[in-house]
């Protein structure tokens, strides 16, 4: 493996300046494939619809816009899903950053609005945040699909947004708002390319935010490190495994955390409902009583006056 072509300092070499590398992270299923095949303007990357993942294994393609522009775009599985073993997501990621020699210029988070935001949505995102330090919001931008679905309800990504989750209100605050939606089934090619140039903006903006300097971590320098010492192949791999090994505990960690504020929030919100449904049922007894007696009132005002010795009591 060569040095890579950013400096100590993280930045850009002229010659990659016109260069830009996204990685797209989220659920699977979200559509991190179908963004990814709309941005190479082909279909490279496997999009379909299972319930299990279709992406197994981190992967990256490349493509030249028409402003000259070229973009690599790394297409990864569902990293942050509850399923997914950590052995298998400390490799995928230090795959990832080995792919990325330019290093990360945005991380595209895909969500999609034909689902609602969940919890595992959220906890995700928290992993991610974990795992890379808070710095990658900064390097976020919130890419939405289902395009189409909107568009069939003549609603905007605005009026989508309106009155969204607390946690994905969140990520908006953090991330700046930097959102953009994607039909990834048009065949209006004018419309797929809009979408790019729209999300090509986002992504200039964010590296000029960052000062021109891709996202780096330690991860990133170490493994730059490890990579500009032209070892043995042999020791080479050995320092990979090690921070591969590290990662996954770093990872285990995490989810056993992550694991334990799901279960917390979780009996908090089932004595939450437990309480309301118990505050319903006094409710419906009270009301059931107060109709019985009420019931009671109306029998005895329409009851037959009664009659005393044969004359009637006025
Ligand atoms: N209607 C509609 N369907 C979409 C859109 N984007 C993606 N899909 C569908 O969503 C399903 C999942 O998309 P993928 O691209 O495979 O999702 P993924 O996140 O890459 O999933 P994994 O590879 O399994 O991690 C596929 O059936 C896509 O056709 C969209 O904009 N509109």
């Amino acid at each position: 493996m060569g040095a890579l072509p950013i400096n100590i300092a993280g930045e850009l070499n002229p010659q990659s300046n016109r260069t830009r590398t996204v990685v797209l992270v989220g659920r699977t299923g979200n559509g991190k494939s179908a963004v990814a095949n709309s941005i190479l303007g082909k279909k490279v990357f496997k999009s379909v619809a299972k319930a299990s993942g279709v992406t197994q294994s981190c992967q990256m393609q490349q493509t030249q816009l028409k402003d000259g522009h070229v973009i690599n775009v790394i297409d990864t599985p569902g990293l942050f899903d509850i399923s997914a073993g950590s052995a298998f997501i400390s490799k995928e990621i230090v795959k990832c950053f080995n792919l990325a020699k330019d290093g990360i210029h945005a991380f595209l988070l895909v969500l999609t609005v034909r689902n609602r935001f969940s919890e595992e949505e959220e906890s995700a995102v928290q992993s991610i945040k974990e795992l890379f330090g808070s710095k990658i919001i900064d390097h976020m931008i919130v890419v939405f699909t289902g395009g189409d679905v909107l568009e069939n309800d003549d609603l905007t990504l605005d009026d989508y947004l309106e009155d969204c989750p607390r946690p994905l209100q969140e990520i908006l605050t953090l991330t700046k708002n930097r959102t953009v939606l994607f039909n990834n089934i048009t065949k209006d090619e004018r419309k797929r390319a809009e979408q790019v140039q729209k999300l090509m903006s986002l992504v200039n903006m964010v590296v000029a935010q960052n000062g021109g300097k891709p996202y780096t971590n330690e991860l990133s320098y170490e493994l730059k490190r490890v990579a500009s010492k032209k070892q043995m192949q042999a020791e080479y791999d050995a320092k990979l495994k090690k921070i591969t090994v590290e990662m996954e505990a770093k990872i285990n960690e995490l989810n056993s955390r992550l694991e334990q504020q799901l279960a917390v929030e979780q009996a908090a919100r089932r004595r939450a409902e437990e309480e309301a449904l118990s505050t319903h049922r006094r409710s419906a007894e009270e009301i059931a009583k107060l109709r019985e007696s009420l019931e009671r009132a109306q029998q005895k005002i329409q009851a037959p006056p009664r009659r005393s010795g044969g004359c009637a009591i006025m």
